[in-house]
């Protein structure tokens, strides 16, 4: 009999899952596994949860939670020589990774989605100590995610972080960077750049259309420094994915990624604080296996 472990934070989004958890463990009995869960209590403990679902050789590890939730069961299962199968239920406010595996947000078809059993073996990246299945990245604006206090995204949701952004706005600058990307080099003043898995980023659907989570490569991107003004219709253009042509939009992709800075900036590690640049990011060429509608996920992308 296969076996799956729940791992679960209750505190997701509108804290909607444990509500829905008896259900959610009936279906999976029902289909044949010997099911059990586990619910966070706190910031690290989805991965050490994951770690012991590999101590104790679960066939199928699900994430329930937002994108910081399956961040870290990532981090747990990364390292490890048993890897059990990933399934994903997204109940956050942010559910990026979800969206790009076009993981649907109503939770019984999410579970839908593990029970028909397709898989795919997807890339995952990594930078420094830190894996990450989405993006990270470094610059002003990456910093705003986590200031956005949890109370509020509860109540508020994605639009809290709208608000937190136009707040920070005037505290958007330009840094000076050194990035190689597979043996090439770039230097110069940026807004912020990016190192992304996914084609879904922060909502953006249209940010790197064509990227891939099966072929070993990342997209790099790179705004380059413009006033605020031209920031924000930048986004604005990046929000109808108006923004490929832009002349200060560089969109590159690479397999391994140096990035160093003179002064001090932070890294942004799918939506959480990463540690400080430097970095390096190395892409994990197809290193888990996902759980994915099979008619929705072609090309290495959602359609
Ligand atoms: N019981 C808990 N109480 C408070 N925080 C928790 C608990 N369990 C996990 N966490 C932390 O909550 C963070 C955010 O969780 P998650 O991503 O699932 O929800 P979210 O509502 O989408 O939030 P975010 O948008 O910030 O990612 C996790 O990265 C984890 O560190």
């Amino acid at each position: 009999m296969q076996t799956a472990r729940i791992i679960y934070n209750p505190t997701s989004g509108r804290e909607v899952i444990r509500k829905v958890l008896p259900d959610i463990l009936q279906r999976f009995e029902q289909k044949g596994y010997e099911t059990s869960a586990h619910a966070t209590t706190c910031a690290g403990d989805a991965t050490e949860a994951a770690q012991y679902a590999i101590e104790r050789k679960f066939d199928v590890v699900v994430a329930a939670g937002g994108d910081g939730t399956i961040n870290e069961v990532i981090n747990g299962l990364a390292e490890q020589a048993h890897k059990p199968k990933v399934g994903v239920i997204p109940v956050g406010t942010t559910n990026d990774f979800a969206r790009a595996l076009c993981i649907p947000r109503n939770i019984h078809k999410a579970v839908d989605v593990i029970l028909e059993g397709y898989t795919q073996p997807l890339d995952i990246g990594r930078v420094n100590e830190h894996y990450f299945m989405n993006i990270a990245g470094g610059g002003k604006i990456t910093e705003i995610s986590y200031e956005v206090p949890s109370k509020l995204k509860t109540m508020l949701g994605q639009l809290a972080y709208y608000l937190k952004g136009i707040e920070l706005l005037p505290q958007i600058r330009p840094t000076r960077v050194e990035i190689e990307y597979d043996g090439k080099w770039f230097e110069g003043d940026i807004m912020l750049f990016l190192v992304s898995n996914t084609n879904s980023v922060g909502g953006l659907e249209k940010l790197a259309p064509a990227a891939r989570m099966d072929d070993g490569l990342f997209d790099l991107m790179i705004i380059e420094k413009m006033n605020i003004a031209e920031f924000v219709r930048l986004a604005t253009l990046a929000a109808q994915g108006n923004h490929l042509d832009h002349p200060k939009f560089k969109h590159l992709t690479a397999s391994r990624v140096k990035v160093k800075t003179d002064e001090k900036m932070q890294l942004n590690v799918d939506g959480e604080f990463g540690g400080l640049l430097p970095g390096e990011f190395v892409n994990l060429y197809r290193h888990l296996d996902f759980f994915l509608p099979e008619d929705k996920f072609k090309d290495g992308h959602c359609k």
